[in-house]
């Protein structure tokens, strides 16, 4: 059996305790991630929502994964057109980002912003810092959420080098370094 957790501090090891679903995401909040609006578009509908959980898989085949919460409005959609644009957002976005987060109707979520369409059909954010044009190609359910595997069959990078990332339940900025 493993031992108890430590605390970080080098504090006397004590057994843990349940990790609720508040605990997980207070420790969740402390993670700095990239915010990206994932796209969908064909016979399920056009639709998009904000997501955190986006991860690199594998580089051959070129693969991203994204947790996508089975109770959201874009479930559907997404399941039946078996394809995401996966559009990692830039500093100003933040507007965007909240727009995609819940509770409004998916065609306003698109007034908002410049689209157009990638080679899958999903919509692509002109000005996004990159954006992966995928198709799903596995599916897992895990508690609440499914993990959609997405092979990428296109790329397109975006002339911004500031990244909007999610920490603290805060948006900043992250700058990359200039050409100069
Ligand atoms: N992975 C997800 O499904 C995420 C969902 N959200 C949604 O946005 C709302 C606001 O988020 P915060 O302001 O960060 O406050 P929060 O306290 O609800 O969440 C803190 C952190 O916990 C994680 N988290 C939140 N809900 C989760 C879920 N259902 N499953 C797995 N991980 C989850 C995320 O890393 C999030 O940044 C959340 O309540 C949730 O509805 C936000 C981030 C990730
Ligand atoms: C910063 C941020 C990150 C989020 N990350 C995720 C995520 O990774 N996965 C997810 O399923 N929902 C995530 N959400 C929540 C979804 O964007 C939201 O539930 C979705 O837009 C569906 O809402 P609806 O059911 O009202 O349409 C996030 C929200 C915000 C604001």
């Amino acid at each position: 059996m493993s031992p108890p957790c430590s605390p970080l501090d080098g504090a006397p090891a004590t057994p843990p305790p349940a990790v609720t679903r508040e605990g997980f995401r207070n420790a969740m909040a402390r993670l700095g991630a990239a915010v990206n609006i994932v796209t969908t578009d064909g016979p399920g509908g056009r639709h998009g929502f904000t997501a955190s959980a986006v991860c690199s898989v594998t580089d051959s085949p070129p693969t991203l994964l994204v947790c996508l919460n089975k109770g959201s409005s874009a479930a559907g959609p997404v399941h039946a057109n078996g394809v995401v644009c996966i559009n990692t957002l830039a500093a100003g976005h933040e507007p965007l980002s909240n727009l995609f987060g819940g509770r409004t109707p998916p065609e306003e979520r698109f007034a908002s912003g410049t689209w157009r369409v990638a080679a899958t059909g999903a919509p692509m954010l002109v000005g996004a810092v990159v954006a992966f044009d995928c198709r799903i190609v596995r599916t897992v359910e895990v508690g609440t959420h499914n993990v959609l595997f997405c092979e990428v069959v296109g790329v397109a990078e975006g002339g911004s080098n500031e990244s909007l990332i999610y920490y603290s339940r805060r948006y900043h900025t992250l700058s990359g370094p200039t050409d100069d």
